[in-house]
């Protein structure tokens, strides 16, 4: 370590704040501090919290931590998400804030289910708005009352009444949605001592890393949690900040330095991470953007290879040159596959690359895309089978009975929810009980009545009794029935009739691809159908964790790849209109407010550009495509704004080689591999 980052591990005289350009050893700090506090302070683990934004970074920090103290030093410590510390300290206060322990999380497409149903509309894009609307107060800790006061415009009005019905909807179905997850704890914190007390004297330091993307109401956490004490160390770059459009704010760097004016602000300077040739093009990136803080950094690890700069004709022609490419390079640099990392934009420029990968046989791990397991198809039908598992899952009780539609509306489900809810019984028994009938008409109670004898048939045939009925008939195997329920429920003809004919049908291909999955697991462990909804639970936990590092190239967003470092990156689809990617213009009319927000989405824009360049550390290759297919048609397209600001006079090679023929691609390809 330098004497700068020394001097913030060894700093424990009060509040401290790490500001420092990427790769400069923040994160080393934090690893750094918590072996000193818990090998040469005294310090107990289980006292010693440190925060991130994703479970990998956490993960990573974690790893980083085993191989600097020993086992029994850190036992007890936490590191992890802002989120999972929250559900931990949900759990344990739960019935102070009116949840039972086992209340269920929704993840944002349940929580979409609801917001659809508060929101009398088919527009997708409004929902969203409305989603995120919401979740942006949330974040910011303002109630829906508070909303209701504050909303300008007519959406904003229309979302702050949707505020008050989701919240409701939620509590009803003793279930918490993400945000919940950070802004429940940072609530109770705040109005009870007691609890506030207790978790003061738990967590006696605090790190937090990437403090940058911190919002309003995470903020708010860390300083209830460390009190007029304030024992933490904050580390961030303000270059860095790219989560403005889920309400982080980096002001809180700035509001640190007066809430705190003890704050003891240290610089760290020298980078070791990246080649200079890499340093110098995201320096001269960033700094086109306005500063906060001064800051300089430098690096002695030698020029490095000059960038490529790399114009292709299509995407199709880009995936594939990026593949020849890495094939290549992992010879020249002697190099592994896990070495290289492909960077995108957005998630949707994968496919074509992920195509290329599997054309040539170059294995590859993709990380914050959307998983099989997250697709709606797939969690449609899983909702079916956790019901069958579980009659308290509440969550997928809401997902079955609302999809496909039948004849179920919101009214009915807010009286389901409060009467289950009062009863302290899941919704699937509710559904049964004499006391619901007299608080619904007929044509609402019939529907749910017979999703509930449909469901408990279900349960039958998989070797479940209820309570009822008579005890169980051995369990049929899982394969037919689950043939057998979406056929009852008519699932194939229902994603025909909710999207168009080519969706529709990946959808359902990609729904005979998890019953044969399935079916197969089934068969060949002898599983039933019980045993093999915890299956798939374990499966999906498993796939989120990605534990293993086999080798294989990433390919991640640029947002998830945040904190990491590759030895050679390829930053792919670097366009304007893709990167920066800057949505569509403000439709309030006023044009001095939409020019201000276009600057200010392209500065955003920027510093994820930084964030992208600064993951390299030995090489970095740059591509766009003169032409991009936008739903059907071809679309002209220009090299993104910081290919220019990068401003790479010497090192700028302009790739001219052509677009391979598939016959010279072969001979290229077999060259290729026979070096290898
Ligand atoms: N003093 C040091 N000597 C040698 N290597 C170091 C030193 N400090 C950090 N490194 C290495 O430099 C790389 C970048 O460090 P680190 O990830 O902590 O930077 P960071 O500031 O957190 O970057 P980012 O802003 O991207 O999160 C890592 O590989 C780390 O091991
Ligand atoms: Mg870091």
């Amino acid at each position: 370590m330098n004497d700068a980052q020394r001097e913030g591990v060894r700093y424990l005289d009060g509040p401290c704040l790490v500001l420092a350009g990427a790769g400069s050893g923040k994160t080393r700090v934090i690893t750094q501090k918590i072996a000193y506090l818990v090998r040469d302070c005294g310090y107990h683990a289980r006292n010693v919290a440190a925060l991130t934004f994703t479970n990998k970074a956490a993960r990573e920090m974690d790893e980083r931590v085993r191989k600097i103290a020993s086992k029994e030093l850190i036992k007890g410590l936490t590191i992890s998400t802002f989120h999972s510390l929250g559900v931990r300290m949900l759990r344990e206060e739960a019935r102070k804030v009116g949840l039972k322990p086992q209340f269920s999380i929704l993840d944002s497409s349940d929580a979409m289910a609801i917001v659809q149903d508060l929101i009398a509309t088919t527009d997708k894009g409004r929902l969203r708005q409305v989603q995120s609307t919401i979740s942006l107060w949330k974040n910011s800790l303002i109630d829906p009352e508070e909303a209701e006061k504050i909303a300008a415009t007519a959406a904003e009005a229309e979302a702050a009444r949707a505020y008050r019905s989701y919240n409701a909807t939620l509590k009803a179905y003793q279930a918490v949605d993400f945000d919940d997850l950070i802004r429940m704890p940072t609530q109770l914190l705040e109005r009870d001592a007691e609890a506030r007390e207790r978790w003061q004297s738990r967590l006696r330091y605090l790190l937090v890393d990437e403090y940058q993307d911190t919002n309003a109401c995470q903020y708010r956490l860390v300083q209830l949690l460390t009190g007029v004490r304030a024992m933490f160390t904050a580390v961030g770059d303000d270059d860095q900040a790219i989560y403005a459009w889920r309400g982080a704010t980096v002001e809180n760097l700035a509001k640190l330095t007066t809430d705190y004016p003890s704050l003891k602000v240290i610089k760290l300077e020298q980078n070791y991470r990246s080649v200079q040739r890499i340093l110098a093009a995201a320096n001269r990136v960033i700094e086109k953007n306005p500063k906060l803080f001064e800051k300089k950094l430098w690096s002695d690890l030698g020029a490095g290879d000059p960038i490529k700069i790399i114009p292709m004709e299509n995407d199709e022609a880009e995936a594939e040159s990026v593949c020849v490419r890495i094939s290549a390079a992992r010879f020249d640099y002697q190099a592994q596959w896990k070495d290289f990392a492909i960077l995108y934009r957005s998630n949707h420029q994968a496919r074509v690359i992920e195509q290329s990968l599997r054309n040539m046989k170059i294995p590859y791990l993709l990380s914050g895309g959307q998983s099989f397991f997250d697709k709606a198809e797939i969690r449609d039908v899983l909702s079916y089978l956790r019901l069958i598992a579980n009659d308290e899952d509440d969550p997928a009780f809401i997902r079955a009975i609302t999809t496909p539609k039948r004849g179920v509306g919101q009214a009915t489900l807010d009286v389901l929810g409060t009467y289950a809810g009062e009863r302290e019984i899941p919704l699937l028994a509710a559904v049964f009980e004499e006391g619901l009938a007299q608080r619904l008409a007929p044509r609402q109670l019939t529907p749910l009545r017979e999703f509930g004898e449909f469901m408990h048939r279900m349960q039958w045939r998989a070797g479940r009794g209820a309570a009822n009925k008579e005890p169980p008939a051995p369990a049929e195997p899982a394969g037919p029935i689950i043939s057998d329920l979406l056929s009852a429920i008519g699932y194939e003809r229902f994603l025909y009739d909710s999207g168009e004919e080519r969706t529709a049908q990946t959808r359902w291909q990609n729904v005979l691809e998890l019953i044969g999955w399935l079916g197969r697991k089934a068969e060949e462990d002898g599983l039933s159908l019980v045993d093999l909804v915890q299956h798939v639970a374990l499966v999906t936990m498993l796939e989120k964790n990605e534990e293993e590092a086999p080798d294989a190239v990433r390919m991640s967003t640029l947002h998830a790849s945040k904190g990491l470092e590759y030895p050679h990156v390829y930053l792919v689809g670097c366009e304007e209109g893709l990167m920066p990617h800057l949505g569509k213009d403000d439709e309030d009319g006023d044009p001095a407010k939409a020019a201000e927000s276009l600057a200010s989405r392209v500065q955003e824009e920027r510093r994820l550009m930084y964030v992208g360049i600064t993951r390299a550390q030995r090489s970095l290759n740059v591509t766009w495509c003169r032409k991009r297919r936008r739903a059907r048609e071809d679309v002209a397209r220009e090299p993104s704004r910081f290919i220019e600001e990068m401003g790479l006079d010497t090192d700028k090679i302009v790739d001219t080689e052509p677009t391979l023929s598939p016959r010279e691609r072969m001979a290229r390809l077999k060259g290729l591999l026979k070096k290898t």
